[in-house]
């Protein structure tokens, strides 16, 4: 059997089967997602992290690339109780290590209490104890990665839809999901992605009706450009932001953002909105939060599990922000009609007020 050891901060090692080789790093997170593990093993804002998956059994469904977010696995390392054979070979030919015979009981409970926390990872034939912690010792905080947009943006802009008739969208690319821009081309919209440090030129060049930040991985005070870019446009253009783009809405207008203990990750996460009374329910990835919202936004939306801010609307500007993911890639399909506001509000046809589905 092929040796797997998870070592975590603080010096914890667990044992596990071995089922994809290599080593490791990066900051160890949970998801309750039950469904849904191509799209969230494709989703850039996993990008250095080590993904657990509390359900038990992973892949019943085999691996499908219509549904990947992305055209690579996004965290360093796997781990399951039970992962299938088709999602083992995927993560082998990417070269990410997968472990499963593991009490994921006992890591969803050391995270809970300690916090999402660096992790080390060694699978292989021979490795031992010694090599995961090796890693761990190497493991860098999330916020240390200072250039990680780099890692996942586009590298040059590219536009979707040109033949479109729709709204003009200045998406910029701080590691969106593709779903996002299917969305948005889904309503007829034209889509320029940009990168994730482009300038205030760039985008102007081509005359957005709507500034829209992706989400992505890390903490958000390293986007500082993305930051520049929503404090450049946001008195005359509308600004729209998903996960990330919430963050970075809030860091560019006053507010601020700090990290969470484990975050929210998975694809039932009941949200209220304050104004209609509704509850949805909405697919998370994030371990950061608006902390406070600053004087030039209000929160609209709260999870109903911890109050946090889950959507924000401008007071005198025309912006409107979602923490979870609209776009239910995976997960349940309630809150769609965000891209319907986010356009309406392109257009001028509507104010920021979003609500969600009415059924
Ligand atoms: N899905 C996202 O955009 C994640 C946002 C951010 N990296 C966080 O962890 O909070």
């Amino acid at each position: 059997m092929t040796e797997a050891y998870v070592a975590l901060e603080g010096g914890h090692v667990l044992e596990g089967r071995g089922r994809a080789s290599g080593t490791a790093r990066g900051e160890i997170v949970f998801t309750t997602a039950y469904t849904g593990y191509e799209e969230s093993l494709t989703d850039p804002s996993y990008e250095e992290q080590i993904l657990t998956f509390s359900y038990p059994l992973i892949g019943n469904y085999g691996v499908r690339e219509e549904r990947f977010e992305d055209d690579r696995v996004h965290p360093r390392a796997v781990l399951a109780k039970e992962l299938t054979e088709d999602v083992v070979d995927w993560l082998a030919s990417e070269d990410v290590p997968a472990v499963d015979h593991l009490d994921t009981r006992e890591v969803v409970t050391d995270i809970r209490d300690g916090g999402a926390m660096k992790c080390g990872i060694a699978v292989g034939e021979d490795v031992t104890e010694e090599d995961a912690l090796a890693e761990l010792e190497q493991c860098k905080a999330m916020s240390d990665h200072t250039d990680i947009g780099a890692q996942v943006s586009v590298d040059e802009s590219v536009v979707h839809g040109e033949a479109n008739d729709g709204e003009t969208v200045a998406l910029i690319d701080c590691g969106a999901k593709g779903s996002i821009v299917d969305s948005l081309l889904e309503r007829d919209a034209t889509v320029h992605v940009f990168p994730y440090d482009a300038t205030v030129a760039d985008v102007e060049a081509v005359g957005p009706d709507v500034l829209f930040i992706s989400n992505g991985p890390g903490d958000p005070v390293n986007f500082g450009q993305a930051i520049s870019l929503v404090e450049a446009f946001v008195e005359d253009t509308p600004v729209a932001g998903i996960c990330l783009g919430q963050q970075i809405v809030a860091e560019a207008l006053g507010g601020s953002t700090e990290k969470m203990t484990f975050g929210h990750r998975g694809v039932n996460q009941p949200v209220l909105d304050l104004e209609s009374g509704q509850v949805v329910m909405t697919t998370q990835n994030h371990g950061y939060t608006v902390a406070e919202p600053g004087e030039h936004l209000e929160v609209t939306q709260i999870n109903v599990n911890d109050d946090t801010p889950e959507g924000i609307d401008g007071i005198e500007y025309d912006v409107i922000t979602r923490q979870y993911h609209p776009e239910a890639n995976p997960g349940p399909e309630d809150t769609l009609d965000f891209f319907d506001d986010v356009l309406a509000m392109a257009s001028g046809r509507a104010d920021a007020q979003a609500v969600p589905a009415d059924d």
